[in-house]
């Protein structure tokens, strides 16, 4: 006979089986408080796949295995999704697709691993399939708000959550007005080009961005290989390198170098992603791309260290000079390359945009995605931990470079190593922004904020309790609370981009809106006026 009270539980991990062994404990304990609760609701946890003796761990960790077993899950079942770790959409969305019991998403609220940065992927990408669901996420699974979400969620199928925060832009006035028609005019009449090494990271399927619907904002995609890059990357002179190196640790730059290939950062690591820095440069020059971005999850993986500190010196005005190879021309000179990560191209979007409403501005161009990590409150404000697994320009530090050091990628994620480009982001007045996708529309959300520098102990307790060689950014969102944020925002990724004061971000926010209105995208403000 049907049990009426049983809730089935699917859990996605990794693809790298060292990342889902480290994490499984945290996911374990997750799943163990999660259980608790609903049972405390009357209501009974079953897990749809099992816990393998001979993997470690109890992740679906590839796209066949989440089919697999979802073939034995009632399609009309109340369905979890837990997730305490980073996790692959795609091991779980095709089973979703044709699941029609209500589905709730669920992540701990906890900076250990990135688990709500998997929850956020795996929401924007369920909204990004048109597939209902309702989301919740707790520190311990106890909380007033997290029990009365479920409680609803077991008696309606569904959440719901506070977004009054979030307001239909009306449009902007004056220069703001001027500049973004006039930054959507010139994509429409002068098109751009952003280059994508290998489309799909991870499983981001939110990061994809249909062509149908790029097109019309007057953005074009060059579909380039990492395979390429890899051989452009054998091209580049060992003198060359050098020289490249010796620019960054005269700036002040300090690399953590340590002996061991397999756990520490290594000059030879370090010259092999700096060769990748070039060539991506001329691979760039070559296809006229106004942006490009490095998947280097499955594929580059096997073949170089990471690409991040080849990003986060893209992404900067002031970087090592990239010549042609015949060496008669400099690439870029004097501007940033624009780098979206983990091939977001719905960041690729913005972060062209901004570069180039900023530069239009006289404001500081250089911007880059972070995953909305976790937060705590800090002295009475919400206070965000941004933090983005590698890089980011050097001018968002206090004293860019000197500011900015390498740090080992941790050895679970990037087997070959590389180092990052970290530090701690100087406080100031940013835009926050995101372009998502939903109902077959681009959409984007924008909204203000501040860097807040914090105490210097909570700022190191903060990246200790998170990922330590990551560079981190500490913000308050203006307006928008913490569960307001979790449950509009569409994507693991926030885009962000300083400004000189509160009046210029005003500003730029305004131009920024204008122009992704312009380019037919349905813009919202969020906990800002609209007008
Ligand atoms: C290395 C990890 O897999 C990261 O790529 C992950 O935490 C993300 O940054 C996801 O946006």
């Amino acid at each position: 006979m049907k049990d009426d009270r049983i809730i089935y539980l699917v859990a996605s991990g990794d693809l790298r089986l060292d990342a889902n062994q480290v994490c499984w404990p945290a996911q374990a304990a997750m799943e163990q408080a999660l259980a608790q609760s609903v049972e405390r609701l009357s209501g009974k946890v079953v897990r749809a796949h099992p816990y393998v003796p001979d993997k470690k761990h109890g992740f679906l960790d590839s796209q066949r295995y989440g089919m697999d077993v979802f073939k034995s899950i009632p399609e009309d079942a109340p369905l979890i999704v837990a997730e305490a770790v980073w996790q692959y959409s795609h091991h779980v969305l095709p089973g979703l697709t044709t699941h029609t019991g209500p589905i709730l998403t669920v992540a701990n609220w906890s900076g250990q691993w990135p688990g709500l940065v998997g929850l956020l992927n795996l929401n924007g990408s369920l909204t990004k399939a048109g597939i209902a669901y309702s989301s919740l996420w707790s520190v311990d699974f106890a909380d007033e708000f997290f029990l009365n979400g479920l409680q609803e969620w077991m008696r309606t199928g569904t959440v719901t959550h506070d977004r009054s925060h979030v307001h239909a832009f009306q449009g902007a006035t004056g220069r703001a007005s001027q500049i973004g028609e006039a930054e959507a005019a010139r994509l429409k009449k002068e098109k751009a080009i952003i280059g994508v090494f290998d489309e799909g990271c991870m499983g981001m399927f939110n990061a994809i961005v249909p062509d149908h619907l790029l097109h019309r904002t007057g953005i074009f995609k060059e579909r380039l290989s990492q395979s390429s890059l890899a051989y452009a990357a054998t091209q580049v002179s060992d003198v060359e390198v050098e020289a490249t190196f010796q620019w960054l640790q005269h700036r002040g730059m300090r690399f953590a170098f340590g002996t061991d290939e397999a756990t520490e950062l290594t000059r030879s690591q370090v010259l092999l992603q700096l060769k990748m820095y070039i060539a991506a440069v001329r691979i760039a020059d070559n296809f006229g791309c106004a942006a490009i971005g490095i998947q280097y999850q499955q594929g580059l993986k096997d073949v170089l260290p990471a690409s991040d500190l080849a990003e986060g010196l893209l992404n900067n005005t002031e970087r090592p000079p990239v010549f042609s190879a015949d060496g008669k021309r400099e690439l870029f000179a004097g501007t940033a390359l624009p780098h979206f990560n983990e091939v977001d191209e719905c960041a690729g979007i913005d972060a062209l945009v901004t570069h180039r409403i900023w530069n239009t501005l006289g404001l500081p161009p250089e911007n880059t995605l972070h995953d909305l990590r976790f937060g705590e409150d800090f002295d009475g404000s919400f206070v965000w931990v941004l933090e983005i697994s590698g890089a980011v320009p050097a001018a968002h530090f206090a004293n860019g470079y000197a500011d900015a050091s390498s740090e080992r990628q941790p050895p679970m994620y990037f087997r070959l190593g590389g180092g990052t480009l970290t530090g701690n982001s100087h406080p100031g007045e940013i835009v926050w922004s995101r372009v998502f996708i939903e109902n077959d529309r681009l959409k984007a959300d924008l909204g203000r904020g501040t860097v807040v520098r914090l105490p210097e102990q909570e700022t190191e307790r903060r990246w200790s309790i998170t990922t330590r060689q990551w560079p981190m950014m500490s913000a308050v969102l203006h307006g928008v609370s913490r569960n307001q944020m979790m449950a509009q925002h569409k994507a693991n990724h926030i885009h962000v981009a300083y400004a000189n004061d509160a009046a210029t971000a005003d500003e730029a926010m305004m131009a920024k809106a204008e122009c992704f209105r312009a380019m037919g995208m349905e813009v919202s403000l969020c906990g800002v006026s609209p007008a």
